[in-house]
């Protein structure tokens, strides 16, 4: 069995963070295994605690994981300080990880931001150059810009800044867009659109999360980065079309949607 190791924040409400990257790990097919780089204490209306880990206790889990189970690729989600961001980039450098899939978190879809300024930096200088793609939503990706995004010439002209001053393939998510869901993956100097329907749904708690993590598992096994992402957004597409409503706020989606579950 191929194996994907997510290196996140764990979201108690089961949403997004760790918990949505285990469950979209296991419903496509790979073995998962985490490090966890801080608790938050949050819901589907919002984050009302962060515990960080320390450097430290985060070098402890990925030594420890990867020392016993290699891992075929590597997610990145939620990583709020530039001590865990050095640990992390310092680990992908000694034991040279393949299929690292970076999602560059810094706004939760409640609001609640997710990491410090410093961070930020630390992420474009260390971790962000080591990926085999990042996956920017809209926000993220102007952040990463410098400028405001509003065309879809805008998009290529982001991901294209972005992929050639990183040396990475850049997946710029649309989901924020009113009017569709297309991603635009900018990679090798050219770029393709990966056309998604917009669904009504109101609940995207962890739809970043669930959408790099397929994208990790697809790499894990074996696909080509044009085929990962093509399966991951059938993927995402089905896990929003299954309509789940929990709680008061924007609710998490259905990852286990295609899991059979009776036995
Ligand atoms: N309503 C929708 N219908 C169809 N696809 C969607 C919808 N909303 C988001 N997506 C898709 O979900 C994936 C994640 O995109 P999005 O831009 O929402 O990321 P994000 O903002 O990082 O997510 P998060 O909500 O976790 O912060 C993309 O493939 C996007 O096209
Ligand atoms: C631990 C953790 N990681 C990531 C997110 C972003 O997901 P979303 O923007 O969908 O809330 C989150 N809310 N919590």
């Amino acid at each position: 069995m191929k194996t994907a190791l997510t290196i996140a924040g764990s979201d108690s409400c089961g949403g997004a963070g760790i918990q949505a990257d285990i469950k979209t790990m296991t419903a496509n097919g790979v073995y998962a295994m985490s490090a966890i780089t801080a608790l938050t204490a949050q819901n589907t209306t919002g984050v009302t605690g962060i515990m960080e880990v320390t450097p430290d206790f985060l070098r402890e889990q990925l030594t420890d994981v990867i020392e016993d189970i290699w891992p075929d690729a590597v997610k990145i989600g939620m990583v709020s300080s530039s001590g865990l961001i050095q640990v992390i980039a310092d680990t992908i450098e000694t034991y040279q990880l393949k299929n690292v899939v970076v999602d560059p978190v810094m706004v939760a879809t409640s609001g609640a931001k997710l990491i410090s300024d410093e961070a930020i930096e630390t992420l474009k200088t260390q971790l962000i150059p080591k990926a085999t793609v990042i996956t920017p939503n809209i926000p993220e990706t102007e952040v990463l810009f410098g400028k405001k995004i509003t065309s879809a010439e805008d998009m290529i002209a982001a991901a294209k800044w972005i992929s050639e001053t990183y040396h990475c393939a850049v997946l710029c998510k649309g989901g924020h867009n009113m009017n569709d869901a297309n991603d635009l993956l900018y990679r090798d100097g050219g770029y393709q659109w990966f056309k998604g329907k917009r669904i009504d749904n109101p609940n995207t708690h962890g739809t970043g999360c669930t959408l790099s993590s397929a994208i990790a598992s697809n790499l894990a096994k074996g696909m080509n980065l044009d085929d990962a992402v093509d399966c991951a957004k059938r993927y995402i597409s089905g896990a929003l079309a299954a309509m789940l409503d929990l709680g008061k706020g924007s609710g998490p989606m259905n990852h286990a949607f295609a899991v059979e579950g009776t036995y």
